[in-house]
């Protein structure tokens, strides 16, 4: 049985914050105000949501998306209340060619007090463009599955460690706080299972070379909140304090919530998702979208965490951004779908009277 490190719990006192949230964007015959009793989850009293849309969910998309697009999707995000904002990468634009433009992206997107950009960086040469495009933190990326390594980075674990050795060393020196990610972390495209020990061998070589937070990633979105305890476990018994430990699932198989509850009764405060559920990395076929952060707020706002995101202002940033890829795209599922289609129809029927 997962026993949870931390016991807190935030109840919802009706008229609060938190259950006017839940009452404008609820039908009456539910309520997500926390039960005030004793079978309430136990989760901390807010949680960051690191949003990751406009690097993650987008980098997969086939059709090119301009930097203008872009940087009105980062913008809203910022202005929904989002304060952590991996907007960009800085790979091989032959790898990834959708996110060739990071430069033009960072250079163009409004930079709101208290707002702080991240770039994912494989090597030495992104972090280089990280720094000239003047991110606050930048993000490096291992795997626990050596195939998914060499196909996605070109390199062995071992020597992706290596590459990232002078990058945070540089990162350093610029005064950037680096990430590491460890994908793969609850399975693998090519390798199926991926053994816990094999996520808490990367947590500690990525710590060893600097990292200041550890990202374990269900890149595929297979686990179970029982396979995502376990790697976090090991990222844990690494020596990855809970506090610097984030989770970044994806829903292909619809378990992402269920994960993030586990993460959060673990003790993890920080949370990854994309706006309207988007995403895919381009070398773990099969994998779709990132949990949809409209769905990570319905759920935390409703269990009476704090998110400091607005729920109204996040939807223009997904609305925004469906619109810019085109083809009636819509969330595919969850809150983010029921939220948006809610509020067209409301729009629609606005526009008749
Ligand atoms: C790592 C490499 C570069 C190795 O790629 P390589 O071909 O082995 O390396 P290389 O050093 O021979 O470089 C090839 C070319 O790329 C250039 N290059 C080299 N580095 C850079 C750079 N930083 N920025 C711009 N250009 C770069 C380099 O200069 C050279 O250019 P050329 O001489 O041929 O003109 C490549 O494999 C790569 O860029 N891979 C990135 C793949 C990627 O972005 N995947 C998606 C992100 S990971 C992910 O989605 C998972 C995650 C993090 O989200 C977690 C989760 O969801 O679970």
């Amino acid at each position: 049985m997962l026993r949870p490190a931390f016991r807190w719990v935030r109840r919802v006192q009706p008229g609060s914050a938190a259950g006017a949230f839940t009452s404008r964007h609820l039908n009456n015959s539910a309520s997500t105000a926390a039960p005030d009793n004793d079978s309430a989850p136990k989760l901390p009293p807010e949680v960051t949501i690191v949003e990751v849309g406009p690097r993650d969910g987008l980098q997969n998309e086939r059709t090119p998306i301009s930097a203008e697009s872009k940087i009105g999707f980062v913008n809203r995000l910022a202005a929904a209340g989002l304060r952590r904002i991996e907007a960009v990468s800085f790979v091989s634009p032959k790898w990834v060619p959708q996110m060739a433009d990071g430069a033009a992206v960072m250079a163009g997107v409004d930079r709101p007090p208290g707002v702080r950009y991240m770039a994912l960086v494989p090597n030495l040469k992104g972090l280089e463009g990280a720094v000239s495009a003047k991110v606050h933190e930048v993000a490096v990326f291992a795997s626990a599955s050596e195939t998914f390594s060499q196909r996605n980075i070109n390199c062995t674990i071992a020597e992706s460690i290596e590459r990232f050795r002078p990058a945070c060393a540089a990162a350093a020196s610029a005064g950037l706080p680096v990430r590491g990610y460890i994908s793969c972390a609850l399975g693998c495209p090519f390798e199926g299972a991926v053994p816990p020990a094999a996520v808490g061998r990367v947590a500690e070589a990525l710590l060893a070379v600097g990292c200041a937070e550890i990202c374990v990633a269900d890149t595929v979105g297979a686990g179970t909140p029982l396979r995502a305890a376990a790697a976090l476990r090991a990222a844990a018994a690494a020596g990855v304090p809970l506090l610097r430990l984030a989770a970044h699932f994806h829903d292909t198989y619809g378990q992402a919530l269920a994960n993030i509850l586990t993460a959060l009764q673990m003790g993890v405060t920080t949370v990854d998702a994309a706006a309207a559920g988007l995403g895919g990395c381009p070398y773990a076929p099969g994998a779709t979208g990132n949990v949809a952060t409209e769905d990570v707020v319905y759920l935390l706002e409703g269990c009476g965490v704090r998110t400091g995101v607005d729920l109204e202002r996040l939807l223009d940033a997904s609305d925004y951004i469906c619109g810019a890829l085109g083809g009636g795209r819509l969330p595919a599922a969850g809150a983010a779908r029921a939220l948006l289609l809610r509020r067209r129809a409301a729009a629609g029927a606005a526009a008749q009277q």
